[in-house]
């Protein structure tokens, strides 16, 4: 590894952006200063995420090109989206957020993506890749029905145009005449190495292969200008400068005017380009801006990932201030316990949707790189590919984290459910996720899985679960399974050598008691032991058990429990509709809420909740120890207080 040693001197000396509150005084500025704004920009983006952490890599490479934007373009009054948004701290910086720039992801502060309740500046809300091309047709068809004015511009990544909505929308705009400017920042990373041919084809538009002259381009710009413009840029040689229009791309088979590719880091070239883009008048516009990620930041330039997404760090040298763990992380376990099921069954395969090392696919990979598919963004496909192998006698596991399943959830239902296919999905950030905030809480999945037919649905309550769990999802060959567990270490248990197949639906005593009952499904376990003790020290016998399955749910254990104490809670880190809600149902089906038992579920409150660690989120949940003793002493009827969010 390099060892960096950079000159941070000059990192608090930022004269000309701190006279920028908004994008007005930037615009103000004459444009030999758009440089040095953009070089301050850059060193104020690198100090503000030294301190806070967060996603840093995309955001550098764009600093010019944000700078640009705001520059040349009317914000906010010309709509300026940004796909995924993590990418945009620079423009919060320039967009009168930059004195809240040091509380980016924590509790309280400013949102590690793009949201509409932050600023005016954001039109858009995103963290969900390849979104932003769709919401800014709609935005322009909108303009163009009430007969205003105002640009609307789309900046998607290499990354997340390998998605299906980023074409769909393209397919919608290309037919229609609507003025729209779509951004395609390509640096040739998604947070992983990029994949697929649409990348290839990208690289080879870069290339440089398929272009025409640059006078060409000019001449052929000019046919959509004004015509006071387009004689000028007939004339101008500065025109042109910096840009070429490719003929025959696939973005102008699609109805799109295609320009460039540009060099995103050179602002003599960003700028005249996008003045004369704005200045055109009619159809959809792709403007290919080239990139690189982690640009002007030597260590993150230089690593493999590009610094797509760091903890704290020392800005002389790069290094992160990483802990070290205590325990393996779930990811990890699943990676490790897939490798060692493969060994043993050469029908196992392992998918991803451009999150390998996310999802641990990446330790599988390296063991069995034949058998590994990242598929690129397209949880979508990914299902239905995952579907198509377990028609001819794969095994596939599709591991893909809770929120993103969320788009592939007609293809889970009637590709995999409905047929009945094997299909493995292994569930990762299941629950609250802290810093990314409610984009990316794994809330729903309970809830989505739950109320499908054929499914088999359990949650790891400690890594060395998640073994056991692997090793039943392999021997389930007959219908769906999910398994779902938590972002983040787990306990630091005891690990199993093998993972041995669990018996389907039934769960497990932990501890026995008399009065109290805590079901738990997934690794809420934790906090019910450590609730159970507090109860004992009131004298409150508490028995806990972990579900291990919420479909198909033990249904003797939970009559048991219910028949054996006075109360039953049930514990999920996932929303209503959810596990509680099936454990209700059997109990009523079954005549047990007819009588004395008070049964009580405890889940995600009714809200989304925002950003902030694990922890606090769930003690604001009210899903943690201290919640859940309070919960039981309520049920009680006991006066026992805590501060928890208002269920709506
Ligand atoms: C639907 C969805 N799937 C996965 C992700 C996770 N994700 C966030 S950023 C990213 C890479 C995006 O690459 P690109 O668009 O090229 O942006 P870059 O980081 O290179 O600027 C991925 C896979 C996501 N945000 N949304
Ligand atoms: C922007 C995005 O969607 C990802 O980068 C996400 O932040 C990754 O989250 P993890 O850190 O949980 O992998
Ligand atoms: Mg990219």
């Amino acid at each position: 590894m390099q060892n960096w040693n950079i000159d941070v001197t000059t990192f608090s000396k930022t004269p000309l952006l701190d006279t920028i509150r908004t994008p007005a005084d930037l615009r103000r500025l004459k444009v030999e200063q758009v440089r040095q704004v953009a070089d301050e920009l850059r060193q104020e983006t690198i100090d503000a995420v030294s301190v806070t952490g967060g996603h840093f890599g995309a955001g550098l490479g764009v600093v010019e090109l944000t700078t640009a934007l705001h520059y040349i373009f009317d914000t906010p009054r010309d709509r300026l989206i940004w796909d995924v948004g993590h990418q945009a701290y620079p423009h919060k910086i320039l967009t009168g957020r930059r004195d809240r720039i040091r509380t980016l992801r924590t509790g309280g502060g400013l949102s590690g993506f793009t949201k509409r309740t932050e600023s005016d500046y954001d039109p858009f809300g995103a963290a969900h890749s390849s979104t932003s091309i769709s919401a800014a047709l709609g935005m322009a068809v909108a303009r163009d029905l009430s007969g205003g004015k105002n640009n609307v511009i789309a900046v998607i990544g290499d990354g997340a145009m390998s998605a299906g909505m980023a074409y769909e929308a393209m397919n919608n705009a290309g037919a229609m005449n609507s003025r729209l400017i779509v951004i395609l920042n390509d640096n040739d990373m998604s947070i992983a190495p990029p994949v697929g041919a649409m990348s290839a084809y990208l690289s080879r538009l870069y290339s440089g292969r398929t272009y025409r002259s640059v006078r060409a381009a000019a001449k052929q710009l000019g046919q959509h200008l004004p015509k006071v413009l387009a004689d000028r840029a007939n004339r101008a040689e500065e025109y042109s400068r910096g840009f070429m229009v490719g003929g025959g791309t696939l973005f102008e088979e699609l109805g799109f005017y295609y320009v460039g590719p540009i060099d995103g880091h050179n602002l003599d070239h960003l700028l005249p380009v996008l003045k004369n883009v704005r200045d055109m008048e009619d159809g959809p516009i792709l403007v290919h801006v080239v990139t690189q990620k982690g640009k002007g930041y030597g260590p993150a330039e230089a690593s493999a990932d590009k610094y797509h997404a760091v903890v704290k760090f020392d800005v002389a040298t790069g290094a992160q201030a990483k802990a070290k763990p205590n325990a393996p992380a779930y990811q990890n376990v699943f990676g490790q316990s897939l490798v060692k099921e493969a060994q043993k069954d050469e029908k196992i395969v392992g998918i991803t949707a451009a999150m390998p090392s996310g999802t641990g696919i990446d330790i599988f990979n390296k063991a069995f790189p034949d058998r590994t598919f990242d598929v690129g963004i397209a949880e979508q496909h990914a299902v239905t590919f995952a579907a198509g192998l377990a028609t001819e006698g794969y095994k596939p596991f599709c591991a893909i984290y809770s929120t993103f399943l969320q788009r592939g959830y007609d293809q889970v239902v009637h590709d995999v459910a409905i047929q009945s296919l094997p299909v493995r999905f292994a569930i990762d950030r299941a629950g609250l996720v802290g810093a990314d905030g409610a984009t990316h809480a794994g809330s729903f999945d309970n809830a989505y899985l739950g109320c499908l037919p054929n499914f088999v649905i359990m949650a790891a309550s400690d890594e060395a679960e998640m073994v056991h769990m692997v090793a039943t999802q392999v021997a389930i060959n007959d219908r769906p399974s999910a398994l779902r567990y938590p972002r983040g270490e787990g306990r630091g248990v005891e690990m199993p050598e093998v993972g041995i197949p669990l018996e389907i639906g039934k769960g497990r005593i932990i501890r026995e008691g008399t009065k109290i009952a805590l079901l738990s499904f997934g690794t809420r376990l934790a906090e019910c032991e450590k609730a159970a003790d507090e109860l004992a020290a009131h004298g409150l016998s508490t028995t806990i058990a972990d579900a291990r399955f919420m479909k198909p749910l033990d249904v003797d254990l939970i009559l048991k429990l219910a028949r054996e104490h006075e109360i039953l809670l049930t514990i999920e880190e996932g929303s209503i509709g959810g596990f509680g809600s099936h454990v209700m149902q059997t109990l009523a089906e079954h005549g047990m809420l007819d009588g004395g038992l008070r049964m009580r579920s405890m889940v995600l409150p009714d809200v989304f909740l925002d950003h902030d660690s694990p922890n606090a989120m769930y003690a604001r949940a009210g899903l943690d120890a201290k919640g859940i003793v309070a919960k039981v002493f309520e049920t009680l009827g006991k006066d026992f207080k805590v501060e928890t969010v208002k269920l709506a």
